[in-house]
């Protein structure tokens, strides 16, 4: 499976007041390829709703969609998921959700992790954070000259992610990373069509 670009991120404490939708609509027509549905409440009702209406969304576009830490939810929708290194079994999310899921894993700064959900079953796996991040400032650091020794190493898709936007994302891209991984600098926008445009430009910069 190839996959390369902008991989769009929600965020329930910034896509309040209705914005999920037509933020994430706009993402995608700005040409995104993933999108993972990150929620870190417990409201089980809303977020099958919210993440049934993701995966609707996404097949118009013929995007895939992600969900973040919750296999249960990406099992009863058959979607993705991504996981963290305390999110549970990488292993076991490749049982229940087969062969041709996506799963994703983080790794921070280990290319020693990577390696294990490599073979754990990941599709694909994420380095970061690179920049300053406002959405999770507490991530270990990553820099470039790991993401080059990453691209050496793994044939699969690699996600960069951490205080992304259009102005600092090309050093990444020429690290080698497939794909970025954007919260706030995607949708930390007070439009749709502002969260389109940035979507744009995060596109155009992997195609040039
Ligand atoms: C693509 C991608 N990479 C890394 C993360 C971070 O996952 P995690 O460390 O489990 O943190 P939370 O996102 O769950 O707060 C991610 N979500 N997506
Ligand atoms: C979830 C996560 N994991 C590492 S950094 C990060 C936050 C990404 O959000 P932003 O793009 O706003 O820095
Ligand atoms: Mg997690």
């Amino acid at each position: 499976m190839s996959l390369g670009g902008l991989y769009a991120i929600t965020d329930s404490a910034l896509l309040t007041d209705g914005k999920l939708l037509p933020y994430v609509e706009a993402a995608l027509a700005g040409g995104a390829s993933l999108v993972q549905y990150r929620d870190k409440s417990v409201d089980t009702v809303r977020r099958l709703e919210e993440a049934t209406r993701l995966k609707e969304l996404c097949g118009q576009y013929d995007a895939h969609l992600l969900i973040n830490d919750d296999l249960a939810l990406a099992s009863q929708l058959q979607v993705g998921v991504h996981l963290g290194r305390d999110d549970g079994s990488l292993r076991e999310a490749r049982q229940q959700l087969g062969p041709d899921a996506l799963i994703g894993a983080t790794c921070h700064a280990s290319l020693e992790y990577a390696e294990q959900a490599v073979a754990a079953g990941a599709s694909y796996v994420a380095f970061g954070r690179f920049f300053p991040s406002v959405t999770k400032p507490g991530t270990p650091a990553a820099t470039t000259g790991l993401l080059r020794e990453a691209r050496e190493r793994f044939a699969i898709p690699i996600i960069a992610i951490g205080g992304i936007t259009a102005d600092n994302a090309r050093q990444l891209y020429d690290a080698g990373a497939d794909l970025l991984a954007v919260v706030h600098g995607l949708f930390g926008a007070d439009s749709a069509a502002e969260v389109r445009r940035r979507a744009l430009e995060f596109t155009a910069l992997k195609i040039c």
